[in-house]
């Protein structure tokens, strides 16, 4: 099933070369956090290129739920009003995050260490994610949590009366967990502390100081300790949201496996805690360079140019890497299907936990369409069998997950035969206008006829 209708069965062929400018939508991770922390701001908060995918708009809706006055005009700026932080209302009814975990788990922080009480719930994809990761440390500042076994949706959240702040060390590398640490200290008396192990994005941090709290952030043997101010007042902002990397991958990727492309992804933030799989594919020997590289709002942002890359190699990823390319695992693997040699993939636990089992996901379809995949708890290494390599011929299950419906769609735009999903539904998450855009470029997309 698609995230909200009938599974949309969708078949990718190939055709002749992409080519072309790819404009991707805006961010996901910063689009969700304007407009939360527009929501937390006294006053009016501008937002313009906010990715109008069901996520946001999920969260879009539940700021005006806790009370924000949220408005869209007809050229697509967005307005928040904001109550201030600690202002949230008590909403009537209950939070639906649809499939988005950043949207549930960082408004669960932001409503943690407010007295109230909200109850949150997801598609069936978000009901079978884990949330402990965020309740346990929410629990700390004194809010309380009831849901299912294991810590599923639906689950309601009552905020702290009496909120005291918190010193955490993440025990999972998570961006959602550390900012939604962060968020409930915003309305907690004094320093609240994130130490991580490992840098995930900093989108959070980087958002909090432009509206204005007091935020640090120190390298020590420990890693990243961020150190908040609580209960700043936030003065709202204009935002321009950067164009999605996470987005970018899939014209990119797909540009360097279908012969003869050339595609150009303008406009991409290449901030290093989100760039991992763009240097992971040129080490690769991807055909892929930075034009007008520049800096935009504090971060660096470049052209994109990919062409077709007959001459990958598969690599072992570093797995260092791996949150600043968390995301683009999936996609990844589709590349190294089409490269030569195995590409090895190690320190991604946190893929198992996503919209669906990623590693499963994709090594069930890539078996299927002829690629050979091992896998363990915390690995997966692929094994390419070159350019055009790939047979297809297939029809695989994305679980109510975008990301493994666009992986499978590029797949098929280089394989011998077609490749179908079962639903391609959820792209409309993160990426609403995918399929005209690759359509653009010259690929071959075709919804198919369930009836016939
Ligand atoms: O904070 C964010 O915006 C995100 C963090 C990542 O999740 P985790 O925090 O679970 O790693 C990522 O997978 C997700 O798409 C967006
Ligand atoms: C994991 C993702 O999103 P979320 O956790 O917000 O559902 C994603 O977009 O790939």
């Amino acid at each position: 099933m698609s995230a909200h209708g009938d599974p949309v069965p969708m078949t990718a062929r190939k055709g002749a070369a992409l080519r072309g400018v790819a404009d991707v939508p805006g961010d996901k991770s910063i689009s969700h956090r304007s407009l939360i922390l527009g929501a937390m701001a006294v006053g009016e908060t501008v937002i313009t290129g906010l990715l109008e995918g069901q996520d946001v708009l999920d969260t879009a809706k539940a700021m005006r739920a806790f009370g924000a006055e949220v408005s869209r005009d007809a050229d697509g700026t967005w307005h928040v009003h904001g109550v201030g932080v600690g202002g949230f209302a008590e909403p009537e009814d209950v939070i639906d995050c649809g499939n988005s975990g950043t949207g549930v788990r960082l408004i669960m922080g932001t409503m943690a260490t407010t007295p109230m009480s909200a109850t949150f719930t997801g598609d069936a994809s978000l009901r079978s994610r884990p949330m402990a990761r965020v309740t346990d440390p929410l629990a700390l500042f004194g809010a309380r949590a009831v849901g299912r076994k294991g810590g599923r949706l639906p689950m309601t959240i009552t905020g702290a009366a009496n909120p005291v702040p918190v010193r955490y060390k993440t025990p999972v590398p998570s961006a959602q967990v550390k900012s939604a640490v962060l968020l409930a200290g915003l309305n907690a008396p004094g320093q609240t502390v994130v130490i991580e192990a490992e840098a995930t994005r900093d989108h959070t941090e980087r958002m909090l100081a432009g509206f204005g709290a007091e935020i640090t952030t120190e390298i020590t043997q420990e890693g990243r300790v961020i150190t908040l101010t609580g209960q700043p007042e936030l003065k709202p902002q204009t935002i321009v949201v950067p164009r999605d990397p996470s987005s970018a991958a899939f014209p990119v990727c797909a540009a360097l496996i279908v012969e003869g492309s050339d595609v150009l992804v303008p406009n991409i933030g290449l901030n290093p805690t989100r760039a991992g799989l763009f240097e992971t594919l040129r080490e690769m020997g991807a055909d892929l360079t930075y034009e007008n590289l520049r800096e935009e709002g504090g971060e660096p942002v470049a052209d994109l140019r990919a062409r077709y890359s007959p001459d990958m190699e598969g690599i072992e990823v570093p797995p260092e890497r791996a949150a600043s390319m968390i995301d683009e695992y999936p996609i990844l693997s589709v590349v190294a299907a089409n490269a030569r040699g195995a590409t090895v993939m190690r320190g991604v636990k946190e893929l198992r936990v996503k919209e669906s089992d990623r590693i499963d996901a994709m090594a069930v379809g890539l078996r299927a369409a002829g690629i050979e995949v091992e896998e363990g708890p915390d690995w997966w290494i692929v094994h390419g069998k070159g350019p055009g390599g790939m047979e297809g011929g297939v029809t695989v299950a994305t679980h109510l997950d975008h990301r493994i419906a666009m992986s499978f769609l590029c797949a098929g735009m280089a394989a011998r035969q077609p490749v179908t999903v079962d639903d391609a539904g959820p792209i409309a998450t993160s990426f609403p206008v995918f399929e005209p855009l690759m359509r653009a470029l010259g690929a071959q997309l075709d919804r198919v006829n369930r009836a016939g």
